[in-house]
């Protein structure tokens, strides 16, 4: 089960009788962040409620700093336990400096009066999280991802253990989801905790998470290292996608071949070769993918940067391994530049090792099927 801080073990969780997910078995460790992802629907959201308190667990076991957590009392739970969920919070009337504090409550007297001490915690978590200049505007009144920065303050000012934080990136435009996920590495890294969050953005996910679980069909599917889940044609079958494919590789999603999965004997007439390798084909890729237009590509080494998106996109690409090029690929190479209308060539120039690359350049040429870039 590992030494982590938090561990959940055959965990189910759920509304009333019906588990929603059960099974459950993943820990988070100190320093560490988790990401649970899955289809919508696939309990989530319920498996968080359910670890931050909000709903009683249908059954296993929930385990923080070796301590089942029925039995750590609420107020020392709500110091261990920080949760930052998205649901508006009300915080009409309230300074962001406010909502910050009120992380302390579960430290302050019966009355809520911050020390001296309380006051500190608050000052330090709004400057962690580059907030301090916001202290004093009106919480209902800073942009969303402000928002998301002072909740993750309150949370912080908490000085938990644990941080659970449900979609934490779902309103923030992609610079500040990247800014907010590095703040959260950085504070899960400085501060020693243990993050457990769900994310929709699987290309985050992948690069932000020590662990991924994930959750289909109301049981865990899979739980490793983001290497051990995104393997080739996984996330497609987890999310049950009939359209489209996942870079495992370069964590972006594709769509579908363009025109449907043709065969190399179906080409249509319109078909494009192109010349790419190095990063320089992908974006070629996606525009021929938008228009259409079915594309075969090679010869790529299987390295190359471009593979992925080819291997998504493409109706056939000409994939070597690295090493020499086998005069076998250059010949099915020419080929396909036969069979196709034009050739687009993406680069500019050739380096050593693409010879063949720059000689299939040279007969496109002859061919006289030779375009632009696009
Ligand atoms: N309060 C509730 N009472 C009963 N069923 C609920 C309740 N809230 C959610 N559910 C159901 O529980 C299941 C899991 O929902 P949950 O919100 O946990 O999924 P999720 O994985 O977080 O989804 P999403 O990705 O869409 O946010 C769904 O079938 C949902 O309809």
């Amino acid at each position: 089960m590992g030494n982590g801080c938090f561990y959940a073990d055959r965990l189910a969780a759920g509304y009333g009788k019906r588990p929603v997910a059960e099974g459950l078995s993943f820990h988070a460790g100190r320093g560490e962040i988790v990401t649970l992802i899955g289809p919508n629907g696939a309990g989530k959201s319920t498996i968080l409620k359910t670890i931050s308190g909000g709903l009683a667990p249908m059954g296993g076991e929930l385990v923080l700093d070796g301590v089942p957590m029925e039995r750590i009392p609420r107020k020392e739970r709500a110091r261990k336990l920080a949760v930052v969920f998205t649901e508006k919070l009300q915080g009409e009337l309230m300074t962001c400096r406010d909502v910050t504090a009120a992380g302390r409550y579960p430290y302050t007297g019966r009355l809520g009066l911050l020390s001296e001490k309380d006051q500190r915690a608050v000052d330090q978590a709004l400057e962690l999280v580059h907030g301090t200049d916001l202290g004093d505007r009106p919480f209902d009144r800073i942009s969303d991802g402000q928002r998301q920065r002072i909740m993750l303050a309150r949370a912080l000012c908490q000085e938990p253990e644990m941080i659970l934080l449900d979609e934490p990136t779902s309103h923030l435009d992609v610079k500040y989801k990247l800014e907010f996920l590095s703040l959260l590495r950085e504070m899960a890294r400085k501060k020693d905790l243990s993050v457990l969050m769900s994310l929709h953005e699987l290309d985050l996910a992948e690069r932000i998470s020590d662990r991924v679980v994930c959750i289909k069909d109301g049981r865990m599917d899979r739980c490793g290292t983001p290497e051990q889940v995104f393997t080739p044609g996984y996330v497609e079958g987890l999310f049950g996608m009939t359209a489209g494919k996942f870079d495992a590789a370069g964590g972006s999603v594709e769509f579908s071949v363009p025109g449907g999965a043709v065969k190399p004997e179906d080409l249509p007439e319109n078909a494009v070769f192109v010349i790419a390798g190095n990063g320089s084909g992908r974006q070629v890729f996606r525009k021929l993918q938008r228009e259409n237009v079915p594309f075969v590509t090679g010869i790529l080494f299987e390295n190359d940067l471009d593979l992925p998106a080819a291997e998504a996109l493409a109706a056939h690409v000409v994939k070597v391994p690295l090493g020499p090029v086998p005069e076998e690929a250059v010949r099915e190479a020419r080929a396909w530049i036969r069979r196709c209308q034009r050739v687009i060539c993406c680069r500019t120039g050739f380096g050593v090792w693409e010879k063949e690359n720059e000689d299939l350049f040279k007969y496109a040429e002859r061919s006289g099927k030779t375009a632009g870039e696009s």
